[in-house]
């Protein structure tokens, strides 16, 4: 088996996809390495799920090619696929009542394989993962019996477990109550941090803006911009993708913000 390889990166050239006689996506580039994080931003049905989804190999272009660590992804296997990316996927059920130890182990498969039980390596790993996320309480609950938020908490935790370098994830922060939105941000900065490369789609351009490296916008089936978030995020752009007036500004911090203008109520308190 192929080891991968220290400079991993994924990308997708030019990808044109069709669900029945509507056209998905047109010609879509997008790729990113180890080391950055990548926020993809999109109005609902853009097209994001689906460009992730032919990125992981689970759906095939209809034109174009996606290529992983510089080969084509149709010359590695899905194993070797899931030891390289990590995948966690958006609004996910499983019927099953694993407890969520048993949901992160399952990250671990790619290594142990189907055959070899948890060693206590894996058994380590997994727990120090469910830690790192601040979900211990829920260790030994079943999947099924918690909430949307720590579902998604457990298959981010899932995709650590799996030790991919390169991580792509749907929306990940959907669901999760403010102190887990920001906590998460702040993995996603130390996972990248620490080399990982991460693709995150998301429908708050602030949390792109607070951690992304870079941001691209998907729009029309084509990426329509990709580069550093100051360059990408505009009030123009914004009201074109979204139909809403914002204000970008500086704060006094330095950093790039966004916010809603909202026009006020006639004695409406300040
Ligand atoms: N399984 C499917 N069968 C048919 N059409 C689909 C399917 N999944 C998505 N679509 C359509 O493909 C288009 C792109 O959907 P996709 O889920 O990729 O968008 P998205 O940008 O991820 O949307 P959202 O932000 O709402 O999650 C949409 O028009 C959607 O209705």
């Amino acid at each position: 088996m192929r080891e991968p390889s220290p400079r991993s990166q994924l990308q997708g050239l030019d990808l044109h996809f069709a669900r029945g006689k509507r056209s998905v996506l047109e010609g879509a580039t997008l790729g990113f390495g180890a080391g950055e994080i990548l926020a993809l931003l999109g109005a609902n049905g853009a097209g994001k799920s689906t460009l992730f989804r032919l990125l992981l190999g689970f759906l095939s272009a209809k034109r174009g090619e996606v290529r992983l660590d510089g080969a084509p992804l149709s010359s590695f296997s899905r194993r070797e696929i899931a030891r390289r990316v990590a995948y966690v996927p958006q609004g996910h059920v499983t019927p099953f009542p694993y407890t969520v130890r048993e949901v992160v182990m399952l990250g671990r498969l790619p290594e142990t394989g189907l055959l070899r039980a948890p060693r206590a390596e894996d058994r380590e790993i997994v727990e120090s993962i469910i830690s790192r996320l601040g979900i211990e309480r829920l260790i030994d609950q079943p999947y099924t019996e918690i909430s949307g938020g720590e579902r998604q908490l457990t298959l981010i935790a899932r995709a650590l477990a799996q030790g991919a370098r390169l991580l792509v994830m749907d929306e990940p922060a959907t669901g999760l109550d403010y102190g887990y939105q920001l906590r998460l941000m702040r993995h996603l900065s130390a996972l990248a941090a620490d080399g990982h490369g991460v693709l995150v789609s998301t429908h708050h351009p602030e949390h792109a803006m607070q951690i992304a490296t870079r941001i691209a916008i998907l729009h029309e089936g084509r990426i329509e911009a990709d580069g550093p978030p100051q360059q990408v995020v505009t009030a123009e752009r914004m009201r074109r993708l979204y139909g809403v007036e914002v204000a970008v500004f500086d704060d006094p911090f330095g950093a790039r913000r966004l916010a809603p203008i909202v026009e006020r109520r006639e004695g409406a308190p300040r």
